[in-house]
């Protein structure tokens, strides 16, 4: 007979670490468009992505930044952590607070960018997991530190 209680293979699945950046410039927040050809093409997120080999968060933060966007940040404090499931897994996204150092902001790996006002964040399609972030932030800008999602 088959074992039952052998657990799901998803069960076995750890999140995926993704970090993500709050850049402001005034009272408005930087997102970015994932290309057409990823997955959840066309819908708008933080810029960021996930850790790579024995990266840490702040560095893979730097290196995301630098690549899609060609931009150099100084990664500050942690502004959130949202765990989320999605369909095909799950995501632990590290939000850090970063400040522009320099370069010029292009779309190197991004279709687009925008700087939004967070109270205007429903006109765009914003990945699910980012949605409750942005919520909050259009209550209170400067609150941080919470863990949202499950
Ligand atoms: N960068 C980023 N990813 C997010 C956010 N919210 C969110 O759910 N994600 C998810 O986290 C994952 C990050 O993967 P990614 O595709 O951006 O990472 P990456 O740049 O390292 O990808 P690649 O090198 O495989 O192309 C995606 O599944 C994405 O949907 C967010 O605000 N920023």
């Amino acid at each position: 007979m088959a074992c039952s209680n052998k657990p799901k293979r998803e069960h076995l699945m750890q999140p995926l670490i993704v970090t993500a950046a709050l850049l402001r410039k005034r009272n408005q927040v930087l997102i970015t468009q994932r290309p057409a050809d990823k997955p959840h093409g066309g819908m708008w997120e933080l810029p960021g992505g996930k850790l790579d080999g024995n990266e840490s968060p702040q560095q893979a933060l730097q290196r995301e930044l630098r690549e899609e966007l060609g931009i150099e940040v100084a990664v500050e404090a942690v502004f959130d952590v949202v765990y989320h499931r999605y369909d095909w897994g799950a995501v632990l996204i590290l939000v850090y607070e970063c400040r522009w150092l320099g370069g010029k902001l292009q779309h190197l790996e991004v279709d687009d960018h925008r700087w939004i006002y967070p109270q205007d964040h429903s006109r765009y399609d914003i990945l699910p997991a980012d949605r409750p972030l942005f919520e909050q932030l259009s209550i209170s800008p400067e609150c941080s530190g919470s863990i949202t999602g499950g």
